[in-house]
């Protein structure tokens, strides 16, 4: 029976490690007490599949080890420790499980927003720990009537931003990847000019820590907020510059902050823990029963999923994520997968560039169907190309993939042409998917002749003369080849194309002899 390894990383809901236990086709490897340096070293090379969290680092240190990794499951959201370009590079799919732990981090959120207002972590110890009964050093704010500066309004940020209505907040969001009525239907102030959510009286982020997002706010965003801002971090750290952070905090310009994530976690050493205004928590975000239950089972079942081969659901580098297309494009992807392959076995050589043009509305699907060409062009040269890193082999080859959309189509609903160069020249075909769902090519290097996609095909290119097509006829039975479909087409220089459709392989012999017939151009092979 075919075993795959999946690696347990970090730590995941039992119910998870339960379902990795009982499947028969899983080895599984919990891994989370071991040190992460060992684990990559001795653990990583064995997946075929790898679950982790935000403390383990998908590096270029754990990404050469993983050589027969097949997937990596983030148990959360945040991928800003996966280096998913060197993952794609390396063929391995990266998945995340998107929503199952937003209301942990929601509720994590307010929690810190309360903290911050009351102070409450403070006057617990007080009492608790000091036996401090003074209840007039305990002062604090009301969310009620404030302004709550909301940057990144997604799964997370804008359930923050119900829960603080419903503290008679005054919520601005802001964020220039959404379409602004996500806020106004909510009677929420939406925002491009982020100065207003620096003058907010609370602050709160919950956007993806990327090039764009790291020290979105810094020492000059601080030092324009409001005196006595309150700023809450639940998403990640360095977002807000720690330094920044630790220098506002310091001067009292912030007046408190609730952080939850860090720059360099454990954060056991932070110099923002050595101040007295801050609420903190150890990356508690996700840590509910109920977020890990669910991001626990459905990590374990999409490892499951991926380890066989059956599905990749959150795949975030692949070209295109199939819950997404329309129905039509699946069929032409797949088309134009055979569509390269044929081609690569027409004009067996280097090959320098691929370019795949589209016409009607597959056209708006036309870098998606470059990368399944691409994959298709590649498979026979390049064992370990996939949808995942087609685009960076090529690119390492030195072949230029180029697409390009022509909008509509005259004469088929939707039309693609590959053209793709080798050093020994250069062959074009252009297909449709007919209404029946037939697959059908419909022009060959300048000559309109169709045929379907699929099977053993005979290219066979002569000078247009009488007695060719018996001469070929007779080869083919001479060779026991029978023939299944036979298309005819002429062009404008006196020469013929033969597409002969056959029953069975062809061997060289054949080929041979079709070559040596006087009239014949050119004659090429391929198996689909
Ligand atoms: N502390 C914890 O344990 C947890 C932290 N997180 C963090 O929270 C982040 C947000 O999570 P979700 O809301 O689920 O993600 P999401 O993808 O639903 O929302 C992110 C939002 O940020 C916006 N955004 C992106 N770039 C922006 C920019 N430059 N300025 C303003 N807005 C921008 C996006 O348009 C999107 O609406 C995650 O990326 C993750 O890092 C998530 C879960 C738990
Ligand atoms: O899902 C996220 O982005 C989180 O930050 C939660 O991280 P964790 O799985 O708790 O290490």
């Amino acid at each position: 029976m075919q075993k795959y390894t999946v690696v347990v990383c970090d730590h995941i809901h039992e119910a998870g490690l339960k379902m990795l236990q009982e499947d028969e086709n899983i080895n599984f490897i919990m891994a989370a007490d071991v040190d992460k340096k060992e684990l990559v070293e001795t653990i990583i090379p064995q997946a075929d599949v790898a679950i982790t969290r935000s403390s383990t680092d998908v590096d270029e240190f754990f990404i050469e080890h993983a050589t027969n990794m097949k997937a990596i499951v983030r148990a959360g959201v945040g991928v800003d420790n996966v280096n998913i370009p060197e993952c794609s590079k390396k063929g391995i799919i990266v998945m995340n499980v998107p929503t199952a732990n937003t209301i942990a981090a929601v509720e994590l959120t307010m929690t810190h927003m309360l903290s911050c207002m009351r102070m409450f972590p403070y006057s617990h110890d007080h009492l608790k720990n000091q036996r401090i009964w003074k209840r007039e050093k305990w002062y604090g704010y009301e969310l009620k009537g404030k302004k709550l500066g909301i940057i990144g309004f997604g799964n997370i940020g804008s359930r923050v931003a119900k829960r603080a209505k419903a503290f008679e907040m005054d919520i601005v969001a802001y964020d220039p990847y959404i379409n602004p009525s996500k806020v106004t239907d909510l009677e929420m102030t939406y925002t491009k000019n982020f100065d207003d959510i620096l003058a907010c009286d609370v602050i709160t982020i919950h956007t993806p820590k990327n090039q764009e997002t790291i020290n979105i706010i810094d020492k000059e965003e601080v030092a324009k907020m409001k005196d006595g801002v309150v700023l809450v971090n639940c998403a990640r750290g360095g977002l807000y510059n720690e330094d920044a952070l630790y220098d506002g905090l310091k001067s009292g310009k912030i007046r408190f902050a609730g952080i939850d994530v860090f720059v360099k976690e454990p954060a056991i050493n932070n110099k923002l823990l050595d101040l007295d205004n801050i609420v903190v928590s150890p990356h508690l975000g996700a840590n509910t029963y109920e977020s890990q239950y669910n991001i626990g089972t459905q990590a374990a079942g999409n490892a499951i999923a991926a380890a066989k081969g059956i599905a990749y659901p959150n795949a975030m580098n692949l070209p295109i994520d199939e819950s997404k297309i329309p129905p039509f494009v699946k069929p032409f992807l797949e088309m134009g997968q055979k569509i390269g392959f044929l081609e690569s076995q027409i004009n067996k050589s280097k090959i320098v560039s691929i370019k795949v043009k589209g016409q009607g509305d597959i056209a708006n699907y036309i870098d998606s169907l470059a990368t399944f060409v691409t994959v298709g062009a590649l498979s026979h040269s390049t064992e370990s190309i996939n949808y995942v890193n087609a685009d960076f082999v090529a690119k390492e080859k030195g072949i230029e993939v180029e697409s390009v959309n022509l909008g509509d189509s005259e004469v088929y609903k939707n039309l693609i042409t590959v053209k793709i160069t080798t050093n020994e020249g250069t062959t074009s075909v252009s297909a449709t998917i007919f209404e029946d769902g037939l697959q059908r090519i419909v022009a060959t290097d300048g000559f309109d002749i169709e045929f379907p996609v699929k099977g053993d095909i005979i290219f066979f290119k002569n000078s247009d003369v009488p007695g060719v097509i018996g001469s070929v006829g007779t080869i083919l039975a001479n060779n026991n080849v029978n023939i299944s479909d036979f298309s005819l087409a002429r062009n404008e220089q006196s020469e013929a194309l033969a597409v002969i459709l056959v029953d069975n392989a062809v061997n060289d012999t054949t080929l041979s002899e079709l070559a040596s017939l006087d009239a014949c151009i050119s004659v090429n092979y391929a198996r689909l």
